[in-house]
């Protein structure tokens, strides 16, 4: 049976099983539940500290992680990321009150503030810089107006903790994070087990990524009309009813379906429908 942790709590827990259960996963039904046997899909789901995960997942203990890659690196631990989740996306940068720095030049001798002091020292020995760091647990904002620091490197999504604690983002970002799922360093790539969950979790990417698009166009116009939906390979064309029309059907990005749909409405494609998709194996 597939071992896989999951994260009961924080920003990364809801995406995650909710990710889960798209994929076809029986998830938990109640936040205290810590362990759960989804038998009929082989797979066993541990309901873990997010910070924790991937040191479960180094120890060999458990095959297979999902954590954000700010917390993978941050432990140190010898797991690897192999699939990007798309999810709880952050920046982690430096801030301060303005004219306090202006990037990790100027932070020699002084006391920077973060839950984060695996990445943001690193940093800071990779820059050559020698400053204090002192570990908080959360709420990191507030150090500096109580004194405990000059600096503070933490997770910046919207910027609106950092606006409300009077302090300004300063330098290059330290990284860019995102949930990620992890394995054992050196793990067999090529178990099946492990291919298998990676297939349902990219079929959930594709499915929430891409729509269904059709629509039926003259002949003469659907080379350039296939320019505008190629497809992920290639699009299907076949032949209507109607002389001198085909019916065209490619997955097209979400995201632009609009603007697809419009510009195939000026090069005359009619009946121009996206539909969902629910599930997907490329
Ligand atoms: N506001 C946010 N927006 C997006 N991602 C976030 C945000 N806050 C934290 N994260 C991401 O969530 C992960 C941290 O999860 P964790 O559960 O440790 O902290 P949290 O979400 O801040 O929860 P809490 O502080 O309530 O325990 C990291 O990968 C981090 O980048
Ligand atoms: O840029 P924003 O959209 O404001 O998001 C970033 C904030 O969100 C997280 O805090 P959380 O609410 O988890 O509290 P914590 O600091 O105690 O972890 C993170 O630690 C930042 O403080
Ligand atoms: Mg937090």
């Amino acid at each position: 049976m597939l071992r896989i942790a999951v994260p009961n709590k924080g920003s990364l827990s809801a995406p995650a099983s909710a990710m889960l259960h798209e994929a076809g996963y029986r998830q938990r039904k109640e936040s205290k539940e810590l362990v759960m046997v989804d038998a009929a899909n082989g797979v066993e789901f541990f309901y873990l500290r997010p910070r924790d995960i991937a040191i479960y997942v180094s120890s060999g203990r458990l095959d297979i992680g999902i954590t954000g890659r700010d917390l993978l690196l941050d432990s140190g631990a010898n797991a690897e990321e192999i699939l990007r989740l798309g999810f709880a996306r952050s920046t982690f940068r430096y801030a301060a009150r303005p004219g306090t720095a202006e990037g990790v030049q100027d932070l020699s001798g002084r006391t920077v503030a973060t839950s984060y002091e695996g990445v943001v020292e690193k940093h800071l020995a990779d820059n050559g810089v020698d400053a204090s760091v002192v570990h908080l647990d959360g709420a990191v904002e507030t150090a500096i107006k109580l004194g405990v620091a000059d600096v503070i490197a933490d997770v910046v999504e919207t910027g609106t903790s950092l606006r409300n604690a009077g302090l300004e983002t300063f330098g290059e970002p330290i990284m860019e994070s995102e949930a990620v799922v992890v394995r054992r360093t050196g793990a067999d790539p090529q178990d099946p087990k492990v291919q298998q969950f990676l297939r349902r979790l990219q079929g959930v990417l594709v499915a929430r990524r891409y729509v269904m698009m059709d629509y039926d166009i003259r002949v003469e116009q659907v080379e350039r009309a296939v320019a505008l939906t190629p497809g992920l390979e290639s699009p299907t064309v076949s032949p209507l009813h109607h002389e001198g029309w085909v019916a065209v059907r490619a997955m097209v990005p979400t995201a632009d379906a609009q603007r697809i749909m419009d510009e195939l409405y000026e090069l005359g494609a009619r009946a121009i429908l996206t539909t969902g998709i629910h599930a997907a194996r490329l």
